[in-house]
Parts: C-alpha cells; sequence; structure tokens
C-alpha cells in the first residue's frame, strides 16, 4: 500500500517532520516544500494527502500569515499536534564549540535559544529557511566552522553530533500544529473545533457569541482576530473551543450560527492534551 504522502514547509527532519512523524507515525511520505503556501498548493494538486502546517508557538506566538492559509484555501483541520521544541547545537563529527564560527537557523529556533547565544558572542548567527535545511548544508558542504540550531532528528539523518544539548532558553517550549487535508472527514470522537467568523461592528456583538460557549459549558482555548482585506473595522475571528458533551457544541454552534456573518466551522478534530 502506498504511503501517505504529508506536505511540510522545510526539509526532512524539520520540526514539522517532526509533527507529522507524532500525528501519523513514521511509515509516511514526506513532501517537502519551500514555502507554507507551497504546501497547500501541493494538497490542492493533490502532490499531497494532508498538510502540517504551524500555527502557534509559545515564544514566538500566532503564524498569522498560516491564518490568512486557512482562509484562502479553507482546507478542513482534521487533527492538531503539540510538540516541544528542544533544541541542540549540531556540527560535523569530531568539531568542538571553539571551532564554530557560525551559528545557523530557522528564525524562531534562534529565538528560543537567545540566551545561549548571547553567552556566546563570538557566534555570527544566520537565519535559514528551517532548522533541518541548516543542519543538512552543514553536511553535505562538510562546514568545520559552523553549527546548526536543530532537533535530534536532523543530527540522526545528517550525520551531525550534538556538540550542546538542549540549548534553548524555556524548556517547556512548544509549538501547535494543525493537520489540513483536502477532505472533511466526520469524526464522533471530536472534542475541539476552530471556527471562522465575523461579527457586526456593535456594542457587544463579539461578548454575545462568547456567552454561548459559557451557557453550553465549552471552553474557548483561543481567539484570533484578522482584518478583512479591504474593510475599515471588519475582523474575522477565529476561534477554537473545546467540550464534553456533543449536545452543549451543538447548542453553542446553533446559536453562534444566528448571530454571527460568514460563519464557518474550519475543522472538528480530536485535541491534542499539551507535551
Ligand atoms: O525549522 C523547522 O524545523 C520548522 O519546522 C519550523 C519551526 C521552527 C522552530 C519551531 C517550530 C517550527
Amino acid at each position: 500500500m502506498s504511503k501517505i504522502r504529508v506536505a511540510i514547509q522545510g526539509t526532512r527532519a524539520s520540526f514539522h517532520e517532526e509533527a507529522a512523524f507524532k500525528y501519523f507515525g513514521q511509515d509516511i511520505q514526506t513532501v517537502e516544500c519551500e514555502t507554507f503556501k507551497h504546501t497547500c498548493e501541493a494538497l490542492k494538486k493533490n502532490e499531497a494527502d494532508y498538510v502540517v502546517m504551524a500555527i502557534e508557538n509559545s515564544i514566538a506566538g500566532s503564524l498569522l500569515p498560516n491564518y490568512t492559509l486557512l482562509h484562502d484555501y479553507h482546507f478542513p483541520i482534521v487533527g492538531e499536534v503539540y510538540l516541544s521544541i528542544q533544541l541542540n547545537l549540531l556540527a560535523l563529527p569530531g568539531t568542538k564549540l571553539e571551532q564554530i564560527k557560525k551559528v545557523e537557523s530557522h528564525p524562531i529556533a534562534l529565538r528560543q535559544c537567545a540566551d545561549y547565544l548571547e553567552e556566546h558572542p563570538q557566534f555570527k548567527i544566520t537565519e535559514g529557511t528551517d532548522t533541518a535545511s541548516c543542519a543538512k548544508k552543514i553536511a553535505e558542504n562538510k562546514l568545520t566552522d559552523t553549527a546548526a540550531v536543530a532537533n535530534q532528528l536532523a543530527a540522526k539523518l545528517y550525520g551531525l553530533e550534538i556538540i550542546d544539548r538542549r540549548i534553548e532558553t524555556n524548556k517547556k517550549n512548544y509549538t501547535r500544529f494543525l493537520i489540513l487535508s483536502k477532505e472533511k472527514t466526520e469524526n464522533p470522537k471530536a472534542n475541539k473545533a476552530t471556527l471562522l467568523f465575523q461579527t457586526d461592528n456593535s456594542i457587544g456583538s463579539l461578548a454575545r457569541v462568547l456567552t454561548f460557549f459559557a451557557e453550553e459549558q465549552i471552553n474557548m482555548s483561543k481567539i484570533q482576530s484578522m482584518p478583512v482585506l479591504g474593510k475599515r473595522n471588519e475582523y474575522d475571528f477565529y476561534v477554537d473551543i473545546e467540550w464534553k458533551k456533543q449536545n452543549n457544541y451543538d447548542a453553542a454552534i446553533r446559536k453562534t450560527l444566528k448571530h454571527t456573518i460568514n460563519f464557518n466551522i474550519l475543522g472538528e478534530y480530536i485535541k491534542n492534551d499539551k507535551v
């Protein structure tokens, strides 16, 4: 049987692939894409079955351009995965820390080990497209003066050595990834949903909707607003909600539908408890 094809932004062994492994298991075919938009295009053109897309990081916050992609492509969200972001300094085997002059990684990863990098002012820092591509470049070009900030998976895949382990500032730092597919799948065990709607620009219009959730014992785990393109004072609200009883969810949706504009359920899926 052919493997599930999963599109990720970046290179094999990046955190996106680690997230894909956590959700689907290791027996998948990773489709490497240059940008997040390319991952959506791969799904649209049937070159992939799923997209794994980071949406939020505990340090860097929401990845706002990815909310725009959710809006524009409208692919159903079929799952989520939280990944603990554990960062290491990777170099060619046998390299000593004293030899390292340059450090390269994804901007979020660099930000997450800011304290460590400040302690080593001799490093010249460069941003790359993803953590794993920086590791791969060191291995392919045999760069003896360069290190990458990346995960253990990248060390293993590209034959690099971890010369400093767990260099992230905050050890409880995580990223939330969404799993997108082309088709909606009914999941009777779903206990979380992402909604997208607008409210009119009047007093209490959003507050009223939030009250419906409270009345139905529904927990709102996140709200993100994004301006509606070309319309001043109008916003799209992306709301994540969690429930215990299906009838509470159904009732809340019925009420919300009546009091919002352009109401959409972007996906109903199983909540991934944080790592
Ligand atoms: O560069 C990577 O490995 C990615 O997948 C992007 C990223 C970087 C840091 C934290 C989470 C995701």
